[in-house]
């Protein structure tokens, strides 16, 4: 283990005055001199706890409207000094210099400010300068200094300073931290400045700066030979990612990704809804009044591919749907609660993956990895005029009775769900028929009948996109689906339409497309 270095002078500058007193006390008692800025220092101050104001040490006055308080020779040359170098420490004492050996720093409310919806002159007087200068400097030089900007650091430091002083190795983890810290918040200010300060007339940033924290390293990622670890974002709507899990082994890379497709699946609808995922497709999708119904309802559509399937509810898991789950092997349950007693119905099987989640948030970005770039689009929502079964334009047949268009809603709505080229086919607000990822139309027509069996007479079909030839709508006719939802705008429209006559069959065009790739 590395030596540790003593601490004997603490530079502390915060604007979260959050634990500061028990920290300077703690530090005074250790026999740490305290040098702090303003009302930091009026702070410890009025505790009683000696300090000397940052004014004394420079023999300059804090000025500006605190614009100028620690940028000073005498502060960032104590802090900057390499003490493994004798002529480092000569010239301090040449200069009339003093060393930190710890510096603690916590900066202006940025981020808060920005979101407070506060003018551009106040937020940029909340762009901190010489806190993250302080910070840079004490980080940069963690060889001879430790530098501290977490309130909820403060007993570790206390316990370290106790200890003789923080070793090498805890110095450069605290650097690290510290320089994750203020990239952060340049990430912040550069975002604002750049794309909200900036004006332009485009809907998407002219930068773009992220921050993801390392949240799990997992066992690996879609492959076992693949290395993988989840991050959160920093300062993001909260989802799957952040859900909690109350029981079950280590959520895998596919685990992950198909609870978020089985996630979006079920709040897609607002009944309760219960979506089954395998292999980021739906091989269910069912609405009910009761939110065990659904699960059966979304069971059936295909029981044999449920089988190892991820569950997500978009309402309470009930006792009940509880029981029907633990009976089904099952990789991953998400919900947005749980009754009493149903966790412990589901923790029967040691295995299966419970999770606790924040409904997934509303729109935002969506950020695709291509090779030498990113791609960037809005996220696809069911909010689209087209979307809303009163814009619908019957195309041909006989108007859907209220069942029917209700039945062609779900579908709608659950066929997004399903990777392009997708056809769904629906009946009682169940899928009974699923045909995912095909190249063409055609053959998703074809595989969803063929997935329907005799579920296909009778049931009313949605498509994630146009027909671009009749077959496809004649594949499902053929089957019995007597009423599609689709988007139109092909140029062979005239062609399709005349298909459904032809058929008997009612056809409705929406206008809007959800291609799932
Ligand atoms: N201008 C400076 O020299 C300067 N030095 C430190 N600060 C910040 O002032 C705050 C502490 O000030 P006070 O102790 O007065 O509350 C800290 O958030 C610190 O990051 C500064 N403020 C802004 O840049």
């Amino acid at each position: 283990m590395s030596e540790r270095k003593a601490v004997s002078r603490a530079l502390v500058s915060v604007y979260d005055k959050t634990g500061l007193t028990e920290l300077a006390s703690g530090l005074h008692a250790a026999g740490v001199e305290l040098v702090s800025t303003g009302s930091t220092a009026a702070k410890i101050a009025d505790a009683g706890i000696p300090v000397t104001k940052v004014e004394d040490l420079t023999g300059f006055p804090e000025t500006l409207d605190g614009r100028v308080k620690t940028l000073h020779p005498k502060v960032h040359a104590g802090i900057l000094a390499d003490t493994r170098k004798p002529e480092h420490i000569e010239q301090l004492v040449e200069l009339g210099v003093e060393a930190f050996q710890l510096v603690i720093v916590n900066l202006y409310p940025f981020t808060q400010t920005v979101a407070s919806g506060a003018s551009p002159d106040e937020c940029v007087e909340q762009i901190d300068i010489g806190g993250p200068s302080m910070v840079r400097a004490a980080a940069k030089n963690h060889p001879s200094v430790a530098v501290v900007v977490d309130p909820a650091s403060y007993d570790d430091v206390l316990t370290a300073v106790a200890a003789g002083g923080f070793t090498l190795g805890e110095r450069t983890a605290l650097a690290a931290k510290a320089f994750q810290h203020t990239a952060a918040y340049d990430v912040a200010v550069a975002s604002w400045m750049s794309n909200v300060l900036v004006a332009e007339d485009s809907p998407f940033p002219s930068w773009l700066g992220a921050v993801w924290d390392r949240s799990t390293v997992l066992r690996y990622g879609e492959n076992p030979h693949q290395a993988a670890a989840l991050y959160i974002s920093d300062g993001g709507a909260p989802g799957l990612a952040q859900a909690e899990q109350l029981h079950g082994k280590e959520m895998s890379f596919n685990n992950y990704t198909d609870a978020d497709a089985a996630w979006r699946a079920a709040f897609d609808q607002a009944a309760p809804c219960v979506a089954i995922i395998k292999h980021a497709n739906p091989c269910g999708i069912a609405i009910a009044d009761d939110i065990a119904e659904a699960h059966r309802k979304a069971h059936a559509c295909d029981p044999v591919s449920a089988f190892g399937g991820v569950i997500a509810s978009n309402r309470e898991v009930t006792v009940q749907m509880a029981e029907q789950v633990a009976e089904i092997f099952t990789e991953v349950i998400v919900a947005p609660s749980y009754a009493d007693g149903a966790v412990e119905v589901l923790a029967r099987k040691k295995n299966v993956r419970v999770l606790l989640a924040e409904p997934p948030g509303p729109g935002g970005g969506e950020l695709k990895p291509i090779s030498g770039g990113a791609l960037l689009q809005q996220r696809d929502v069911l909010d689209a005029d087209g979307d809303d079964p009163s814009n619908w334009t019957l195309a041909v047949g006989a108007a859907a009775d209220e069942e029917t268009l209700a039945d062609l809603e779900f579908a709608w709505r659950a066929c997004r769900a399903v990777k392009s080229n997708a056809i769904l086919l629906a009946h009682d607000g169940a899928s009974v028929g699923v045909g995912m990822g095909q190249v063409n139309r055609v053959d998703a027509a074809h595989l969803a009948v063929q997935r329907a069996g005799d579920r296909a007479k009778g049931s009313v079909g949605a498509s994630d996109a146009y027909f671009p030839f009749p077959d496809g709508l004649e594949a499902l006719a053929a089957a019995g689906v007597r009423a599609i939802v689709e988007p139109g705008g092909s140029v062979r429209d005239n062609l399709v339409i005349e298909a459904a006559r032809e058929a008997g069959i009612t056809l409705y065009l929406t206008g809007a497309r959800h291609f799932a790739h």
